[in-house]
């Protein structure tokens, strides 16, 4: 892609597993992309993965929405962060999300502002998903990409009753792609800040 690599890191979390194949395609997009890549269960998280999300270029955050919002698991992870909140360890880091629920909102809306809230908070820069909202027309399909039409973040639905193997192709897709942009984009700002520093 460019001469710099950023990192990228997942820090997630999936109670059943379908967030984690949605998990799986934001790191095969980002790499792909040419960003090293770091997936973190945030749930069983050790002293090292925090170091590696210290090190990160980028930090994209993923959960299932239970109840509106992200799991509590992940709540844990996100109230556990205010130690690097008190030293302004992720400031200027780039972050974006991505979330799975059973139903075509769900409410999905509650877990990404949450997300961009958390990002906002640490003082990172959020990235969008930066695609038109698909399967909106006639001639629309619900395997267009971003067929749920979100914006601020990847959205995906997986059946209630079924397992992570019936998450959807265009899901994944979506996925890939954001996982594509922020590899992009966090290659761009380190291009910049060290063209800006020579
Ligand atoms: C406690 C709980 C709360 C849930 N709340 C919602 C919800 O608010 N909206 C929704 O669409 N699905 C909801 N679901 C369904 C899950 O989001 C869905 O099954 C998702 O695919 C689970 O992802 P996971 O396998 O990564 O845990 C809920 C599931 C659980 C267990």
């Amino acid at each position: 892609m460019t001469a710099v690599r950023p990192t990228v890191a997942l820090a997630y979390h999936s109670g059943y597993g379908h967030t984690a194949v949605i998990a799986e395609a934001v790191a095969r997009g980002a790499a792909a992309a040419g960003a090293e890549v770091v997936t973190i269960a945030v749930d069983t998280i050790t002293e090292e993965q925090w170091a590696q999300l210290d090190a990160a270029d980028a930090i994209v955050f993923g959960s299932p929405t239970y109840m509106g919002t992200a799991s509590g698991a992940f709540h844990v992870f996100a109230e556990a962060t205010s130690k690097r909140w008190f030293s302004d360890s992720w400031k200027d880091k780039v972050a974006a999300g991505f979330t799975n629920s059973a139903s075509k909102s769900g409410d999905k809306a509650g877990t990404l502002f949450f997300f961009q809230t958390l990002a906002a908070q640490h003082g990172m820069s959020w990235v969008n998903l930066g695609l038109k909202p698909g399967w909106n027309a006639t001639t629309a399909s619900e395997d267009d990409l971003n067929r749920l039409g979100f914006s601020n973040g990847a959205a995906a639905s997986s059946p209630a009753d079924a397992g992570p193997e019936a998450v959807h192709k265009s899901d994944i897709a979506t996925a890939e792609h954001l996982g594509d942009r922020v590899a992009r984009h966090t290659a761009v700002v380190l291009a910049g800040r060290a063209a800006l520093a020579g």
